[in-house]
């Protein structure tokens, strides 16, 4: 449904092709440029504003100590993004993004406080090294959390950001079991783990995956998946399907968007893939998708801020369809006159 016909892509490229430039000068910004005029339905597409959502919550897996950091870092950061002092509210507020902050269910007493939207799912995930993570239900009502958040924004592109101490894990498990992808290749060192500690978390997964075998996709995301993660999933479906530019930011949000394309395949055109993260498995799942990042600026911090930066690049592309002169417009001689 987001496709785009043979007749309009050969529009869209006439359109660019048009622009006072040599056929193909602006590389990429080029690729994003029809990507958007194809989902947009327009060779002068809308697309002004970004609305970013950081979802949060935590993981039972954490105890296991799969992560440099201690879980309470979870609530923590959400009180950070809620006073504006985190990364990603940093840039945000640089190119002027709304940021909304969801407890998905994060650890502990639900959290009060201004500007908190709550989509508490429980006080974090059980842990899937002795069972699921959360029940059918659960998993159901948290895509459906997800879809609403999205639903409720009318910016014309979402960023999503996740928090979740712990979450480098789930979103392995997740990209192993949906993929087939080795668990050696997917796990990496999240917010800092030496050697040791990847070797330690890795066995621990190795031991959670083989509890399982022969899941449908559903049984999966309800033993293995983190309730942020899966919102996010829920977001970025209901997001596309209402034609927003979905920008995906690293390993995390990367394994949101195969959950997201694996229940809805057809919302790819609408996916923006921002950046490469350092996370060790994020260039093996890109690839299964097909998928090429715009940036590689050693991220590996999440939150959406990858998602964030490539905003004013995903929006000069439409800028260039919108504002930029064509050789008729500007009297100036094409390549073959
Ligand atoms: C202070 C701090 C801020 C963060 N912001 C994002 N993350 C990132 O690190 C976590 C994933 O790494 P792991 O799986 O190793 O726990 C997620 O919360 C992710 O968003 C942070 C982590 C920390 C410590
Ligand atoms: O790429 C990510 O999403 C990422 C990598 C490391 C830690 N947190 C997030």
């Amino acid at each position: 449904m987001l496709e785009v016909s043979a007749e309009f892509a050969a529009e869209i490229q006439t359109a660019i092709d048009m622009k006072t430039k040599p056929p193909g000068s602006l590389g990429r910004i080029e690729e994003l440029a029809a990507q958007i005029a194809g989902l947009k339905g327009s060779v002068k597409p809308q697309l002004e504003t970004c609305h970013h959502v950081i979802f949060a919550a935590d993981h039972g897996i954490a105890s296991e100590g799969v992560s440099a950091f201690p879980q309470a870092v979870t609530q923590q950061m959400v009180l950070n993004f809620l006073n504006n002092g985190a990364a990603a509210n940093v840039f945000a507020n640089r190119l002027d993004v709304p940021v909304t902050v969801v407890d998905a269910g994060v650890a502990g007493d639900p959290i009060v406080a201004p500007g908190l939207v709550s989509k508490r799912m429980g006080a974090g995930t059980d842990s899937y090294l002795s069972g699921p993570a959360m029940s059918a239900e659960t998993l159901a009502a948290t895509l459906a959390a997800g879809a609403e958040i999205a639903a409720a924004s009318d910016a014309d592109a979402m960023s999503f950001g996740e928090m979740g101490i712990g979450n480098t894990a789930t979103a392995t498990m997740l990209i192993h079991k949906l993929t087939g992808v080795d668990l050696a290749t997917l796990t990496g060192r999240g917010t800092g783990l030496d050697d040791e500690g990847v070797a330690r978390k890795l066995a621990i997964l190795e031991k959670a995956a083989a509890r399982t075998s022969d899941l449908s996709v559903d049984e999966i995301l309800a033993e293995y998946g983190g309730f942020e993660i899966l919102m996010m999933a829920g977001a970025m479906i209901k997001a596309a399907e209402m034609r927003k530019v979905v920008l995906v930011d690293g390993f995390i949000a990367t394994s949101a968007a195969l959950v997201a394309l694996t229940k809805a395949p057809h919302i790819r055109p609408a996916m923006i893939f921002a950046h490469l993260s350092e996370e060790a498995g994020h260039i093996a799942t890109l690839n299964h998708l097909d998928a090429k990042p715009v940036l590689n600026l050693g991220l590996r911090l999440g939150e959406g801020t990858g998602a964030l930066l490539v905003w004013p690049l995903v929006r000069a592309a439409a800028d260039m369809l919108n504002n930029m002169a064509t050789f008729a417009d500007a009297g100036i001689s094409g390549k073959d006159d």
